[in-house]
């Protein structure tokens, strides 16, 4: 039988977990072969030493089939699942004609929408799925990830796909462990994770508060009803049906998150790095002045945000 291939691009926070469960339940297992796109000293570092991944269980040491440094080197691949930040997508798209067929299933787990539809329109060759996580993890050092808290979630689907390609994929989510849910209407179920991930990077990375301060000081957490309600009626301009409750379960999702936990995007304002702030926060607001919709909260945060970039 051949092998089913799995790239995971990107080994910071969230393809560390994931390509990492992975990696440490096919390590022994001929069916299919794991290969993490990573590069420089942590690159090395998991080729030398295997990835370790500091879970609150415990620390497990993970070893894939293959290490490569860049996209183009993965030849052919089943399952591509894209774990890197919004603004490195472009570039890692234009090294992967070589491994895309009109088999290969793309899975980005990128917070955003932006970055499903961009894969749809440069490979419409591949099936693209929705797909999103809920985790809190970051890359602690070169060769380590660091995954806070118990709770995390994949959820992941598509509407058309034929029901054997979405069973063998589930099947090596439940295999390997890892907490999934599949969706045909995934599409509104990454909606729903992008109207609780946008307020609240937006507002953290504009406070610098956490989870837990968030929500613990109410004109914040009035602050984030309200983004989550101007986002909710972008969403349905475009068509796109959020739940009733949506702002409820939203708040009900922070308050489970660590209430230490801060956001990515708040982590990179933090460190001054390159930020999503285009694909978490100016994407409704772009999005609102296209469907006639007002967005003042977002807008006034993005303008602020924006001057804050460095
Ligand atoms: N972290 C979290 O808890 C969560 C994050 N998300 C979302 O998931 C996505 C990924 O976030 P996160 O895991 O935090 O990001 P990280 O920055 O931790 O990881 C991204 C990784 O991609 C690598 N990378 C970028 N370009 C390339 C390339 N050309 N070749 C090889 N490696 C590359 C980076 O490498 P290098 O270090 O060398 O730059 C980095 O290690 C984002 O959209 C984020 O918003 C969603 C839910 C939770
Ligand atoms: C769930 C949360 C807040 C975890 O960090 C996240 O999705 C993000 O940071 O992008």
């Amino acid at each position: 039988m051949n092998k089913y291939k799995v790239a995971v691009i990107g080994i910071g926070g969230v393809g560390g977990y994931y390509g990492g469960i992975l990696a440490q339940h096919f390590a022994h297992n001929d069916s299919c072969e794991i290969s993490f796109v990573a590069r420089g000293e942590h690159k090395y570092k998991i080729e030398q030493e295997g990835l370790k991944l500091e879970l609150e269980e415990g620390t497990l040491v993970v070893h894939p089939h293959r290490v490569v440094e860049a996209p183009q080197d993965l030849g052919e691949q089943d399952l591509i699942i894209f774990c890197v930040k919004s603004y490195s997508l472009e570039q890692v798209c234009a090294q992967l004609d070589s491994s895309i067929t009109s088999n290969t299933l793309l899975l980005p787990l990128l917070n955003g929408i932006e970055g499903i539809d961009y894969l749809q329109e440069r490979f419409p060759e591949a099936k693209t799925l929705w797909g999103c996580v809920y985790i809190v993890a970051s890359k602690a050092e070169p060769g380590v990830v660091k995954v806070q808290g118990k709770y995390n979630r994949l959820v992941w689907g598509h509407p058309n796909l034929p029901a054997e390609q979405l069973q063998r994929l589930q099947n090596l989510f439940q295999e390997a462990g890892i907490n999934n849910e599949l969706y045909t209407d995934a599409e509104t179920k990454v909606w729903e994770k992008f109207s609780f991930i946008s307020p609240v990077a937006s507002l953290s990375s504009l406070t610098d508060k956490t989870m837990g301060e968030l929500m613990g000081q109410e004109h914040l957490s009035s602050q984030l009803q309200q983004l989550m309600e101007e986002l909710k009626k972008v969403a349905e301009a475009k068509g796109i049906k959020l739940p009733q409750e949506l702002v409820a379960q939203n708040l009900e999702v922070v308050r489970k998150l660590p209430q230490e936990a801060t956001s990515s995007m708040q982590r990179d304002f933090r460190s001054g790095n390159q930020t999503e702030l285009e694909n978490l926060t100016g994407y409704i607001v772009r999005e609102g002045k296209e469907y006639g919709v007002e967005t003042p909260l977002y807008s006034g945060l993005y303008q602020e945000l924006k001057a804050k970039t460095v």
